[in-house]
């Protein structure tokens, strides 16, 4: 039997995990939609699919046994509290949500619940070659992790809606969640560098440089650029003790012609994690039919909710500012980075 899913917001990536969840991956069925711009629900809505006329509606629905939030960060935590009141599995786009305040609500209302039922999109943590990097960085061979270097580049974004704080509350929340994966450590503090500005981010902040202090004591500089113009380009590479451990290239087609010699960038997140969006949501599917979550949880999400703030902070005080964790609750597993790894 599929498991009936309800989308709430329908823009973009909302329209991309329709497809995956409609043309790609068994199991799961598109049920319901909704957005606040109901026009865009209806025309998104795949056959058959009942389109609510508001986020609580599709949550309560009967008909909708796990829910797929993708709509715009500041309105997760609304529709992530009701999904956890109505004791349904939820898969909810990075960021998790935008203040420390409504991350700690989300924390507190699942440890109330009891069960893990949301699930945050950091991908990359599905990505086939994160997932090789990081077995090598576990593995040991090359010894301590000292620096990662994350590079984020995005080829340009969407004038208006993202605005001058999202470099750092909805792009590096990937950086800092990936940072904590790969390194198996929390981060304990923050500063920002802001270089000259790109005249293609008009009022934007961009690019922008983050150091991440982790617990241990390595340090993660994080170089992110969201109009870079040439396309999306994300990069990593670990430096240890005896040996550098990085991602590889991406394959693509070499074309050869009158330009010369080159591969194809991908134009944008849809086409660099294709395979970890298609594999974040298998995984999610298993798990919710069983009416639970796995991956990336509401404390990966508050952690890097966290960074976002502690970063926000460091731009005006221009300082390094301290990142303070509450207690992890029993339900995230063991208390320490390292042994959760
Ligand atoms: N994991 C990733 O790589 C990735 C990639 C893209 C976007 N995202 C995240 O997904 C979310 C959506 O991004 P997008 O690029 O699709 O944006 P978008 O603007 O294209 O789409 C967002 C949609 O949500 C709707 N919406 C906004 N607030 C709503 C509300 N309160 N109730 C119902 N609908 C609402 C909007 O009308 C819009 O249709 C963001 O949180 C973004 O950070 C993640
Ligand atoms: O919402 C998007 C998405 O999360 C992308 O993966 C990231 O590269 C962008 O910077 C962000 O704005």
């Amino acid at each position: 039997m599929a498991l009936n899913i309800g989308v709430i917001g329908t823009g973009m990536i909302g329209q991309d995990h329709i497809r995956r969840l409609t043309q790609v991956l068994s199991g799961v069925a598109v049920v319901a939609v909704t957005d606040i711009d109901l026009d865009r629900a209806r025309q998104a809505a795949p056959e058959g699919a009942q389109v609510f006329d508001t986020p609580k509606a599709l949550i309560t629905s009967d008909q909708v046994e796990a829910v797929v939030i993708c709509s715009w960060g500041p309105a997760h935590e609304e529709q992530l509290l009701d999904c956890i009141a109505a004791g349904k599995p939820v898969f909810c786009e990075k960021p998790m949500v935008t203040s420390e305040t409504a991350a700690r609500k989300v924390i507190e209302a699942e440890v109330a619940f009891g069960r893990r039922l949301v699930q945050v999109g950091f991908m990359r943590r599905f990505d086939a070659d994160y997932r090789r990097l990081k077995a090598v960085i576990d593995g040991g061979t090359l010894g301590a992790p000292l620096m990662y270097k994350s590079v984020h580049r995005n080829a340009s974004v969407p004038e208006g809606l993202y605005t001058s704080d999202m470099p750092l509350n909805d792009t590096l929340v990937h950086d800092a969640d990936i940072s904590r994966w790969l390194l198996s450590d929390e981060v304990k503090g923050v500063e920002v560098r802001l270089p000259r500005r790109s005249t293609r981010g008009k009022d934007l902040r961009d690019p922008t440089m983050v150091l991440l202090h982790m617990e241990d004591g390595a340090i993660v500089d994080v170089e992110i650029s969201v109009n870079i113009a040439y396309g999306y380009d994300i990069r990593g590479e670990v430096s240890c003790e005896q040996g550098i451990a990085a991602l590889p290239n991406r394959p693509a087609t070499v074309i050869t012609d009158q330009h010369g010699i080159r591969q194809a960038i991908p134009e944008d997140w849809r086409e660099r994690f294709i395979e970890a969006y298609d594999q974040e949501f298998r995984e999610w599917i298993v798990a919710a039919g069983q009416g639970t979550a796995t991956g990336p949880s509401a404390w990966d999400g508050y952690a890097a909710t966290l960074v976002a703030d502690a970063a926000l902070r460091a731009v005006d005080s221009g300082a390094y500012e301290r990142v303070t964790m509450i207690e992890k609750p029993d339900l995230y597993g063991p208390k320490s980075a390292r042994a959760a790894a």
